[in-house]
């Protein structure tokens, strides 16, 4: 049997050959009691016969009773007398080289999270040491590791993306945005990101590289290639824009089959069929919302338009997917601050969009889930009340969602249909308000066109009846027209969701190979503003150029407008989108004579 004592003295008084360094230290009692415990060497077990885990844990063989073996020992710290320690420039090679297996690694195996990774990179060189034989894991040493390692990391990586063996290698771009994410976070943060996209495409022109693995497209071809039937599946650009704490994901983050099955149910809520109910819906909000308006307009007071318009969009969207529940119209304010969080989580994700795999490792931090209870607490809350009390008088959304009228062979569960809800809020708010917003902005800065828009609403809606329902909405083409114009010059998802081309399937757009893997944006507010699609003035709010027949000079390209972007994971919503931007400018028209405050004359968005 083994004596129970530490494994230098087995070594020292069994006279181990192998440890050569531990019977050098044996004999100073004081840097032995430094070597024990800080340093691990590794030496190979030669003919082991048996293996017993034992003191501290480590794994000792023996090969003869008098001999033992030592698979892992602690060795010293360095500084004993006679220990072979490896040389700084050793070290430094030896972490560069393991830099470089990482980013090998890496580009193979493309992190899903940031955790793990940034603790492996953090306790890597660390490990180095602790491995090789004659490394002293000292704070100098571990600091020279470590620079060595990440450095060498960092600029394999650099290289490799702005090198010609670099897939996107043809495709021009800004320097920046090829070397680093970071680049894409700051367009998201300066919220100037599609004004980015529009100068890069005037210097680089149809195909720009926006990231190491990431294109801008602006190629009308592209809108087919890429969204069409057989385009690309949803890029990890989504990953975010759903919430990791409940078992199901929603509409916009789910890809292939799992998508269409809930888009077929989303599809039927939005039918032609449906809109009757969500017409009557709406015509409350809207009534409440003249009603406010009615006591700005008796005062004469200025009043921010834009602020209620945003309160109409997202009250008629809780109706649609809770039955109730938020009161901004009411209170002139969103008093539970629930309209807010979304609105900041909105910003987060749009963020997070570009760096996806820090998402799960932020939501590990204390208190980044304060805000999704919240949020949760709000929805369950609501849906229990939508539950117990059923549809007020018109089916909602809810009520199509959760397939109250029995369609599917399996109902869609409560989380699929809380998450929905939410995105429900989310996507259909914000763009409605911001769709409003453009159009009354566009409208207000040009009076001719205003009058002619309002004549036409006068003229449809003599006494101010059925303008709340989408009857004759065809009886008002140039009102159509100038929302066409303002959503074309202000989209409200100006820059669009990114696809990725699937593994091992690179395609042609245009005349550019895209390798497979990458990220492809198509930027609604620059294919808009583009002079191929749109000419003349591509920037000019002109709505005539949409009833104008056809002539000479001018470049009128329908299928490249795309506000609602195109394909099969298009807006879920966008003919009910449509009723409620024609249905809310109608009575708004119809009822007042709308002018700019003093000072008021901010471009939608203050996007110019
Ligand atoms: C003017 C108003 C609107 C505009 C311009 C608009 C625009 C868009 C766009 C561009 C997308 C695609 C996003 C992407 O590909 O990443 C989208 C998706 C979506 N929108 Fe809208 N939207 C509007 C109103 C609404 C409304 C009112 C609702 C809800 C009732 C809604 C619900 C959705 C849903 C559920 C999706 C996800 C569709 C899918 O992934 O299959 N949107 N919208």
């Amino acid at each position: 049997g083994f004596p129970e004592v530490s494994p230098f003295v087995q070594c020292g008084v069994q006279g181990f050959t192998r440890c050569r360094w531990v019977w050098k230290c044996a004999p100073r009692r004081k840097q032995l009691t430094r070597c024990y415990g800080l340093r691990l060497a590794r030496r190979r077990i030669r003919s082991v016969s048996t293996s017993v885990p034992r003191l501290d844990g480590r794994l000792y063989g023996r090969t003869a009773p008098n001999l033992i073996v030592v698979d892992r020992f602690i060795g010293c710290l360095g500084g004993c007398e006679g220990h072979p320690t490896m040389t700084r420039s050793q070290l430094v090679a030896a972490a560069a080289l393991l830099g470089l297996a990482n980013h090998a690694y890496f580009r193979r195996y493309e992190p899903q999270t940031a955790h793990y990774p940034l603790a492996a990179l953090l306790l890597q060189p660390i490990a180095l040491m602790l491995t090789l034989p004659d490394a002293s894991l000292t704070l100098p040493n571990a600091l020279i590791a470590s620079i060595s390692f990440l450095g060498t990391l960092s600029a394999s990586i650099v290289a490799y993306r702005l090198s010609p063996f670099h897939p996107l290698a043809h495709v021009p771009g800004p320097l920046l945005a090829k070397i680093s994410k970071l680049w894409g976070v700051n367009a998201v943060l300066s919220s100037r990101r599609h004004l980015i996209l529009k100068r890069l495409h005037d210097e680089y022109g149809d195909i720009v590289r926006i990231g190491p693995n990431e294109v801008s497209v602006i190629h009308a071809d592209g809108i087919r290639a890429v969204l069409g039937s057989s385009g690309f599946p949803k890029g990890q650009y989504y990953e975010p824009w759903t919430d990791p704490t409940l078992p199901a994901r929603n509409l916009l983050t789910l890809r292939g089959d799992a998508h269409a099955n809930r888009r077929r149910i989303w599809n039927r809520a939005m039918s032609t069929a449906s809109m009757k109910d969500f017409e009557a819906i709406l015509a409350n909000r809207i009534t409440q919302l003249l009603g406010r308006l009615d006591e700005f307009a008796e005062q004469e007071e200025p009043f921010d338009i834009a602020a209620w318009f945003s309160y109409l969009t997202v009250d008629f969207m809780g109706d649609m997917a809770f039955g109730g529940g938020f009161e901004l119209l009411r209170d002139g304010r969103d008093s539970e601050g629930i309209f807010s969080i979304l609105k900041v989580g909105v910003k987060a994700m749009s963020i997070l969009s570009q760096v996806p795999w820090l998402t799960p490792s932020l939501a590990l931090l204390p208190g980044s889930k304060n805000a999704t209870k919240k949020i949760h607490a709000f929805t369950l809350s609501r849906a229990k009340e939508r539950v117990r009390a059923g549809p007020q008088g018109h089916k909602d959304l809810w009520y199509h969602l959760m397939d109250e009228d029995g369609h599917e062979k399996t109902k869609p569960s409560m989380p699929e249909v809380l998450i929905d809800g939410g995105l429900t809020i989310v996507a259909g708010s914000d763009t409605s308000s911001m769709a409003l917003n453009a159009f009354m902005w566009c409208i207000l800065a040009h009076p001719d066109i205003y009058a002619r828009a309002q004549a036409e609403v006068d003229a449809v809606y003599p006494e101010g009846e059925g303008m709340l329902s989408s009857d004759r909405h065809a009886e008002l083409p140039f009102l159509n027209a100038c929302f066409q114009e303002a959503l074309r010059l202000y989209p409200p998802v100006p820059s669009g969701g990114g696809r990725r081309v699937p593994a091992g399937d690179a395609r042609l757009v245009g005349d550019t190979l895209i390798p497979d893997g990458t990220q492809v944006f198509l930027p609604h507010y620059v294919i808009h503003r583009s002079a191929a699609n749109f000419a003349p003035a591509p920037d000019s709010f002109d709505p005539d150029r949409w009833l104008r027949a056809e002539h000479a000079g001018h470049v009128h390209n329908a299928a490249a407008f795309i506000p609602f972007s195109y394909g099969a994971a298009n807006c879920a919503a966008k003919h009910l989108a449509w009723r409620e931007l024609l249905m809310t400018a109608s009575a708004v028209l119809r009822r007042y004579d709308v002018r700019f405050a003093q000072g008021g004359r901010l471009p939608p968005g203050g996007r110019g």
